[in-house]
C-alpha cells in the first residue's frame, strides 16, 4: 500500500523517511502538517482575520476535512503525526498517545502579545526520541519569530527530520489542496504501474515495535509554552529562551 498523501500533501515526506533517509537513526521529527490550521493561523496573525472567516476560506479553498473539527481541534495532525513517529522511530505511536491541543481557543490578542514579544504562533506537531522513550504532542506554541518554522505561512507545510547521519533536513511545501494532494496520489499510481510484474513491492514496509516507552506531556520538560489562557510555562523558562524542543 502506497499513502504518500497522508501527510504533507505534496511534500514526499513518506518516500524519504522510508526509503532515502532509510539508515538514519532518528532524534526528532519537528512539523507543521495541517495546512488548514496554518492558513487560519497565517490570516488571525497577518491580516486580523476573524477565525470563522479563515476557515470558511479554507474549506472553499478545498483545504479542510469534510468535518473541519478534525483539523482544527489538532485530530488531523495527530493521525499524521502518529504515522510520522512510527515511522522515525520504528515504534507503534497510537494517536491515543499522543497529546493533542487544538486552535481553537487562540483569540486575536494571543497574536497581537505574540507579535510584540517576537514570536509567532504555529500548531506543531512534535516527536522526539530521548533515552529510549518516544514523546509527541500536537499544539500550538509560539516560537521566535526568526525561527524557520515561524516563516511556514498559509498552506504551506514542514517538516524537520533529525537523523544521526544526515543531521537536520526541512521538508516544505504545500499541505493540502488540489494540486499538492493530486501530486501525492498520482506519483503513488505511477509507482504502483511500473512496479506492476515485479515481484519487488513499490515501498518498503517498515516493521513497527508494539508501543512502549512514551512518554507523558507531564514528563516534558520543555523551553516554550503555548500563548493560550492556559498558558503552562516550561520549567524555569521564559519567552526568552522559546526554541522548541
Ligand atoms: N483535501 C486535501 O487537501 C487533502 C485530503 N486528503 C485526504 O483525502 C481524502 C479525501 O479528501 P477530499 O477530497 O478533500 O474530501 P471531499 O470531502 O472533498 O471528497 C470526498 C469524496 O469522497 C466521496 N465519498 C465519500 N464517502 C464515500 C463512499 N462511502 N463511497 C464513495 N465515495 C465516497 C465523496 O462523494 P460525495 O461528494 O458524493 O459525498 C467525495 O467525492 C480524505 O481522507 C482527506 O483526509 C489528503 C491530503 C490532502
Ligand atoms: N485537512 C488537511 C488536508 C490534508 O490532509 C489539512 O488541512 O492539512
Amino acid at each position: 500500500m502506497l499513502y504518500e498523501a497522508s501527510v504533507g500533501g505534496g511534500i514526499p515526506i513518506i518516500g524519504c523517511l522510508v526509503k532515502e533517509l532509510a539508515a538514519n537513526r532518528f532524534r526528532s521529527v519537528r512539523s507543521i502538517i495541517n495546512g488548514t490550521t496554518n492558513y487560519i493561523l497565517t490570516r488571525m496573525a497577518n491580516d486580523h482575520t476573524d477565525f470563522s472567516l479563515a476557515l470558511a476560506e479554507a474549506q472553499e479553498q478545498g483545504y479542510a476535512e469534510a468535518d473541519p473539527t478534525n483539523d482544527i481541534e489538532g485530530y488531523d495532525a495527530v493521525y499524521k503525526l502518529s504515522i510520522l513517529a512510527g515511522l522515525a522511530f520504528h515504534r507503534r505511536v497510537p494517536p491515543q498517545a499522543i497529546y493533542r491541543e487544538g486552535i481553537t481557543r487562540l483569540q486575536a490578542q494571543d497574536f497581537r502579545y505574540a507579535h510584540e514579544l517576537g514570536y509567532a504562533i504555529k500548531s506543531l506537531a512534535i516527536a522526539t526520541m530521548e533515552d529510549g522513550a518516544i514523546q509527541a504532542r500536537v499544539y500550538p506554541a509560539l516560537i521566535p519569530q526568526d525561527n524557520m518554522l515561524a516563516k511556514v505561512d498559509g498552506v504551506y507545510n514542514a517538516v524537520e527530520v533529525e537523523g544521526n547521519l544526515c543531521g537536520q533536513v526541512l521538508f516544505h511545501g504545500r499541505g493540502a489542496g488540489r494540486g499538492p494532494t493530486t501530486s501525492a496520489v498520482v506519483g503513488d499510481l505511477i509507482e504502483i504501474a511500473r512496479n506492476l510484474g515485479s515481484k519487488s513491492t513499490s515501498l518498503p514496509s517498515v516493521a513497527l515495535d508494539n508501543a512502549g516507552g512514551l512518554k507523558s506531556i507531564d514528563d516534558l520538560e520543555c523551553k516554550y509554552f503555548p500563548p493560550a489562557q492556559h498558558c503552562r510555562p516550561a520549567r524555569g523558562a521564559g519567552p526568552d529562551s522559546a526554541y522548541p524542543r
